[in-house]
């Protein structure tokens, strides 16, 4: 089963605060997209990655795709000013496929059990997404008061990938580009056309770094898959 996956990197990075796109903070040595660009590179069922990007850093994407041969990556297209559009410009620069995959550049620790078991959902209805359960309360507020408190037993956090047949995703892009809806996902703009959308299950791990909290976070996660992937004399498992 193969698909073709946009994968948004066109942001500011504001809320992390680092003074630059946070694509390009580096993890062990290495920029944040480059390890989530890997994730893919090395999926036997990913067949092409179109990367979007904001047009100042264009060049500095081309060069990270040649510095670690991210032979996927078949277009480096530019996004707009809000991570909807640049999806939607993603996507109308997929290749004809069946399945089209959206990825936020800024989560790199997604596994590719938790792709696969994506894929072959979305294979079947069309639209899928993952997601885990939540772990703490949701309360709504009106200022500091509170005002409902949410019952979570149906409450999910929403990650990426989210997977999608190409025609159902890019309709709902165009049906929310003409009416204006803007979603904070993707799924959120199938749902208003009504089309299903499938939960998988994910994993805890694949987190979004929004926040200088989540790269300590990313840092512990990438020290945990060192020690899985090398024993105690530095031998590779
Ligand atoms: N106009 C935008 C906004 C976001 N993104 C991408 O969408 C993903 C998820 O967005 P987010 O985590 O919010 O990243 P930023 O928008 O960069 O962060 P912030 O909101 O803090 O500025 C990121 O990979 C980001 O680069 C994008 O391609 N185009
Ligand atoms: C798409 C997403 O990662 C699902 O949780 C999230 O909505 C992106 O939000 P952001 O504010 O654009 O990072």
């Amino acid at each position: 089963m193969e698909y073709s996956m946009v994968i948004p990197a066109a942001g500011q990075g504001k809320r992390m605060n680092a003074g630059k796109n946070k694509q390009w903070i580096e993890l062990k040595g290495k920029p944040l997209i480059a390890h989530t660009l890997s994730v893919f590179e090395e999926d036997p069922w990913c067949r092409e990655i179109i990367l979007v990007v904001n047009e100042a850093e264009q060049h500095q994407f081309h060069e990270a795709v040649d510095r670690f041969s991210f032979q996927k990556v078949t277009k480096i297209v530019r996004g707009g000013a809000e991570r909807q559009h640049s999806v939607f410009e993603g996507l109308k620069a997929v290749a004809e496929t069946d399945l089209a995959l959206i990825h936020d550049g800024a989560r790199p620790f997604v596994q590719q059990d938790s792709i696969h078991k994506l894929v072959v959902k979305a294979n079947e209805t069309g639209a899928a997404i993952l997601a885990v359960p939540l772990k703490d309360t949701v309360k709504k507020a009106k200022g500091e008061t509170v005002t409902e408190t949410i019952d979570r037993a149906s409450l999910w956090a929403v990650q990426t990938p989210q997977a999608f047949r190409l025609p159902v995703v890019l309709q709902a892009h165009q049906i929310a580009a003409e009416s204006g809806y803007l979603g904070t996902d993707d799924a959120s703009l199938v749902e208003q056309t009504g089309y299903p959308v499938s939960i998988i299950e994910g994993d805890y791990l694949n987190i979004k770094l929004t926040t200088v909290h989540d790269l300590i976070f990313a840092n512990a996660i990438l020290e945990q898959r060192e020690r899985e992937t090398y024993d105690s004399s530095g031998t590779r498992l």
